[in-house]
């Protein structure tokens, strides 16, 4: 087995020896490439193995990704709570939000690329500003990830036209990266925050240059009425006749959806990101309607949104409060089992975010989870779905790879300690900040 120490500098091929996959304990093997070459009998012929990882009592899963984050309010975890979503972002968030710096954003997004390798993500879906750090952060980290800069132009062509920029600054800059783990998406924040234009314009650029939309889609039910009173007709129509729902866009939240709304969201192919803890934390007061979404063909993945409404990054309990919030809201314990969870945070999320199959299978890219098939959560193990959805949190990883790199072996992650200290040096700045302008 490699040393701890080697397993984070070392290149080249990795062997995970013996590890349970659906049942059954196999060898992977994954080349240079960071792609699964071989799984099982064939794996130990399939490379000569540069770092082996000693996969026994370990539980292989894909890794999991996280289709809604605003990545760096992890330097608002706490700071406001228990209060109504216009309320909390309009007095509280935004002021806050204005005093951000690009130095904010680089610190608070690589404590939540920490938080989330912690707990098992790989992969994750952004929008805020300051991006460009965002890029740096998660390049540092070796996590995957969609950043988009949040539009929003409040009617107001001024802003609309500095939106523009930033969202065609942000674009070039990640195409100037090369990084084939980071991607850039237009971010059109909601209906309620952008101008029909904006709208228009966000589609339109996505378009010419191939690349996806992140929106929030219809959280409150104030969000629809008002959507209504103004453009006569629902958040989901108005979306469509600007050319925002494509089979490359991620709708976030999708609460207050009628049935006929889900339908075009399953013609349209777009992905649909369940945010369940934040739902219920900020009382939008309507589960998103799986089932709808479901029979019509729509992609449903997993997100955590933001720290400030969650509050932390972790997708096992986001795929917990789904299971539990889809039986509770519609009344019925047979829907959204275990195992679709899982699928919700797997290959459904790479599905979103266009990284792959999300699966563990021979040509797919090595975004691989162990967990602790000893933890108290796993035990007995019947069923390992189950235990990861209803039982497990993220503490219960161990090990995690993304495109065949080891970001954290035995739960270390190089460098956690100072991130964490200088995330919270960035948080008590920010604050102070805000206070000494107040
Ligand atoms: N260009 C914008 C930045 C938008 S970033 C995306 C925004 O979404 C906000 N946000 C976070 N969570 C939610 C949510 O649940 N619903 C709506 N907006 C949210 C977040 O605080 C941030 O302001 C500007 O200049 O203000
Ligand atoms: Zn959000």
């Amino acid at each position: 087995m490699t040393d701890l120490d080697d397993i984070f500098t070392a290149r080249g091929s990795v062997l995970i020896a013996g590890a349970s996959i659906n049942g059954s304990t196999a060898d992977i093997a994954i080349d240079e490439t960071g792609t699964i070459a071989a799984i099982g009998e064939d794996a130990r012929r399939a490379i000569d193995a540069d770092i082996v990882i000693d996969g026994s009592d370990r539980l292989a899963v894909p890794g999991l990704v996280n289709t809604h984050t605003h990545a760096a309010m992890t330097l608002l975890r706490g700071y406001a709570d228990d209060m109504l979503l216009q309320e909390w972002l309009s007095q509280k968030i935004w002021p806050l939000e204005a005093h951000l710096t690009g130095d904010d954003v680089y610190a608070g997004t690589k404590l939540a690329c920490l938080e989330m390798i912690k707990s098992g993500t790989v992969a994750f879906n952004d929008m805020y500003f300051f991006m460009d750090r965002a890029a740096a952060a998660v390049d540092d980290m070796g996590m995957r990830a969609t950043l988009a800069y949040g539009f929003i132009d409040l009617g107001m062509e001024e802003k609309r036209e500095a939106e523009i920029k930033a969202t065609e600054a942000l674009v070039d800059h990640i195409r100037s990266l090369n990084n084939p783990r980071i991607q850039a998406a237009v971010g059109p924040h909601s209906v309620y925050t952008v101008s029909p234009e904006g709208l228009s314009w966000c589609a339109e650029y996505a378009k010419e240059q191939g690349i996806g939309i992140h929106v929030h889609l219809s959280e409150t039910e104030k969000e629809v009425t008002d959507c209504v009173a103004q453009f006569g007709k629902r958040p989901t129509y108005l979306l469509d006749e600007y050319g925002c729902l494509t089979p490359r866009t991620v709708a976030a939240h999708c609460c207050w959806l009628d049935e006929a709304e889900c339908r075009l969201l399953g013609e349209r192919g777009v992905s649909a990101s369940h945010n369940p803890a934040s739902n219920m934390k900020l009382a939008v007061n309507r589960a998103m309607p799986y089932h709808w979404l479901k029979q019509y063909g729509a992609n449903v993945a997993l997100g955590t949104d933001g720290c400030s409404s969650n509050n932390n990054l972790d997708i096992f309990e986001e795929m917990k409060f789904a299971a539990l919030l889809q039986k509770f809201a519609w009344n019925s314990p047979t829907l959204l089992p275990a195992g679709e969870a899982v699928m919700m945070a797997t290959a459904a999320g790479a599905r979103a975010l266009g990284i792959g199959p999300g699966t563990l299978t021979v040509g797919a890219p090595a975004d691989i989870v162990l967990l602790d098939a000893r933890a108290v959560c796993n035990t007995p193990l019947y069923n390992p779905d189950s235990n990861i959805v209803y039982a497990c949190n993220g503490g219960a990883v161990m090990t995690v790879l993304c495109g065949g790199r080891v970001l954290m072996h035995e739960r270390t992650v190089p460098g956690e300690e100072e991130i964490i200290q200088e995330a919270a040096a960035a948080a008590r700045s920010l604050i102070e900040r805000a206070k000494n302008s107040a």
